[in-house]
């Protein structure tokens, strides 16, 4: 079955003017004075579009703060009404649904941990049937893009149309500077499977600490994303949760000067020309990139009919480690990252090894 989503353009549902969709907002709703300070402080910036705030907070162990629950939500009514901006709010459950709901709130998105859980993704779609609003999907907490997928399709089986994607990077156990990985790859393919379905970055998640957010932003930004959503907070250092990954209005705004907003095209003649002339260039060189490929795939085939008719295993561990130093070495003179050359082939070999053992289980020719 080839996916397909029904997706309203983002702007048949928020104003942006061309721009960046730009959510930000505390990580959580704490106190009626932070929230409506830092939504207050927020709006003078005069670019952000929505305020997010956590009101019902996941935690992956009980006795953290979980969120102030119903009472956060005539605080929002406030906030809304004192900055004339949409509110966010992230939901896990038809209760919260139903209230988010009563209490106005805007937009609604699922988390992470959330996405992860198909039973639960289709009670918040069957809690969804016959409401129309934005909701905002997450991207599940480990690299699985079908999970991904299968929420959008649950959720816009129960009609929702206003929807989006954010990208707010995985969980694999890897070593990492960041606190979730990116894997921008995740979120290129998405795109590539549903255009028209808007991608929103979530620098805050992906960073875990405030240094890292700008240049986070600016890979999303740089990858066409459609908008950001950040945490941000009057007093980031004494948050309730997520302290570290938090920034003030003032901060996030200075951010948002230095962030370079990127267009998928310009309709200058001369740039177009100079794409137009390298494209053609480009082609020309993955195509001998595949017919060298192939080739190098029949020499390996041929060889492996000497080893089958030898009883010579296919796994050569010494001529492997040599062929993976000397064009990790090759790779460097030419100016490519020796990590690049290696993971292309591992790549190889392991297609190698394949097609010998394809090979080597077929009969002799006699
Ligand atoms: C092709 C061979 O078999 C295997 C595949 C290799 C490759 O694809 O380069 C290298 C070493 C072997 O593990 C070989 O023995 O040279």
């Amino acid at each position: 079955m080839k996916p397909d989503l029904t997706v309203a353009p983002l702007n048949s549902w928020i104003e942006t003017n061309g721009k960046p969709l730009i959510i930000a907002g505390p990580c959580s709703a704490e106190t009626e004075e932070q929230l409506c300070e830092t939504a207050r402080q927020l709006a003078a910036l005069g670019s952000v579009h929505a305020i997010r705030a956590g009101v019902w907070k996941p935690r992956t162990r009980p006795g953290s703060f979980e969120g102030m629950g119903e009472a956060a939500l005539p605080w929002i009514q406030k906030a809304k009404a004192e900055t004339g901006l949409p509110f966010a709010v992230e939901v896990a459950t038809p209760q919260h649904i139903e209230l988010a709901l009563k209490y106005g709130v805007d937009i609604l998105w699922v988390g992470a941990r959330t996405t992860v859980n198909p039973f639960n993704v289709q009670e918040i779609a069957d809690a969804l049937k016959g409401v129309d609003v934005p909701v905002l999907i997450k991207n599940p907490v480990n690299p699985d893009l079908a999970l991904w997928v299968g929420a959008f399709e649950r959720i816009a089986g129960a009609g929702i149309t206003k929807l989006g994607a954010i990208h707010r990077g995985f969980s694999t156990g890897e070593a990492s500077k960041y606190r979730n990985i990116p894997m921008w790859q995740m979120a290129i393919e998405l795109r590539t499977m549903f255009p028209q379905l808007p991608i929103i970055g979530d620098p805050s998640h992906m960073a875990g600490k405030r240094a890292y957010l700008n240049e986070l932003a600016q890979m999303a930004m740089d990858l066409n994303y459609d908008g950001l959503i950040v945490e941000s907070h009057i007093d980031p250092d004494k948050a309730w949760s997520d302290a570290a990954q938090q920034l003030t209005p003032a901060a996030f705004g200075e951010m948002l000067d230095h962030l370079q907003i990127r267009q998928l095209e310009s309709p200058d003649r001369e740039f177009q020309g100079a794409m137009e002339q390298i494209r053609v260039k480009i082609d020309s060189v993955d195509r001998q990139l595949v017919e060298m490929l192939a080739a190098r795939m029949s020499l390996v085939e041929k060889m492996a009919e000497y080893k089958r008719d030898n009883n010579v295993s296919m796994f050569q561990p010494d001529r492997w480690k040599e062929i993976l130093q000397t064009r990790k070495q090759l790779g460097e003179k030419l100016n490519l990252y020796p990590e690049l050359v290696e993971e292309i082939y591992k790549i190889i070999h392991m297609e190698s090894i394949r097609k010998q053992t394809e090979v080597m289980n077929s009969a002799p020719v006699v």
